[in-house]
């Protein structure tokens, strides 16, 4: 069968991926191929999945006839860049879809002369298909190619589009996002037990609590403030607990993270 989806780099992202893609059945098993250097990640992404699996990068992107998607870390660009050189362009070339922080169009169009591509920041919960993408498309799109990445992404979750110069914030929000609020998550449960609850209690009504909160926003549209309102009685338990975020500095302490993770994305594209 003709290999139409190439998996450049099995790691985390690349599993979370590759796992809906073909649970919502977008690929065959038998239409995917995962380039992957670790012996152990591509036996067991082999063994769990059944895709075909390789460790030569060049060897895959000469099979893939639809799309390639570039899942490594944004240090090993130019090492796959190398390997797959002078397989390039092949016609009609790929879609290359890069999920890889803070690297512009410009340069994944200068590395891949002649191809066509997506630069995309999805998160984490793609995993379980509550994932959020931003993504950004290059020149000479057609519109196949965007189809093709708006397909993709709505398989791990939510797709939203953005022009470019919004990319790095949006690595620094939704990209890292998932980082802070499992440190909330784990906080909170921290707080219940220094407050006499058992850790396993404490983790339940944690981890409930943001999940509850966020779905109760996403489903009634209700601004986060409103909410928060509804919430805190005059004199009582919840604006005791607001007043000690507010004191301790936890609303700006959320913003200066995101900037920084922005900032350092920005970072990142420059090398
Ligand atoms: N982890 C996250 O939450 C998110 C990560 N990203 C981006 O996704 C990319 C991958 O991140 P992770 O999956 O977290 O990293 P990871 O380290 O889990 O996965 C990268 C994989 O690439 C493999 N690899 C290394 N050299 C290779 C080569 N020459 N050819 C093919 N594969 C090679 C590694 O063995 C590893 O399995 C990064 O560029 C990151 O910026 C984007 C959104 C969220
Ligand atoms: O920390 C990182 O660089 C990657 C990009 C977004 C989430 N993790």
């Amino acid at each position: 069968m003709t290999i139409k989806l190439g998996l450049i780099g099995g790691g985390v992202m690349g599993e979370a991926i590759l796992s809906r893609l073909l649970a919502r059945k977008i690929y065959q098993v038998s239409e995917v191929i995962v380039s992957e250097p670790q012996e152990a990640r591509r036996s067991f992404l082999h063994q769990r999945y059944g895709v075909s699996v390789t460790n030569d990068n060049g060897q895959m992107w000469s099979q893939v006839r639809e799309t390639v998607i570039l899942a490594v870390k944004p240090q090993i660009l130019s090492a796959v860049v190398e390997e797959v050189v002078d397989k390039l362009p092949m016609e009609p070339s790929p879609l290359m879809i890069s999920i890889l922080a803070g690297v512009s169009l410009k340069q994944l169009e200068n590395s891949f002369p002649g191809v066509s591509i997506v630069r995309a920041m999805p998160n984490t919960p793609a995993t379980v298909g509550a994932g959020m993408t931003a993504i950004c498309c290059g020149d000479h799109l057609q519109p196949i190619h965007h189809h093709i990445a708006t397909t993709i992404f709505q398989a791990v979750g939510e797709v939203v589009e953005v022009c470019e110069s919004l990319m790095d914030a949006v690595t620094g929000l939704s990209g890292s996002g998932p980082a802070y609020v499992a440190l909330m998550i784990e906080a909170l449960a921290d707080g219940g037990v220094a407050s006499g609850l058992p850790r396993a209690v404490a983790k339940q009504l944690a981890l409930h609590t943001v999940l509850g909160t966020a779905k109760l926003i996403a489903e009634t549209n209700i601004h986060p403030a409103e909410l928060k309102d509804q919430v805190t009685s005059p004199g009582g338990t919840t604006i005791a607990g607001v007043r000690e975020l507010e004191r301790a500095g936890f609303r700006s302490a959320l913003m200066e993270a995101v900037k920084a993770a922005a900032e350092r994305s920005r970072e990142m594209g420059v090398y």
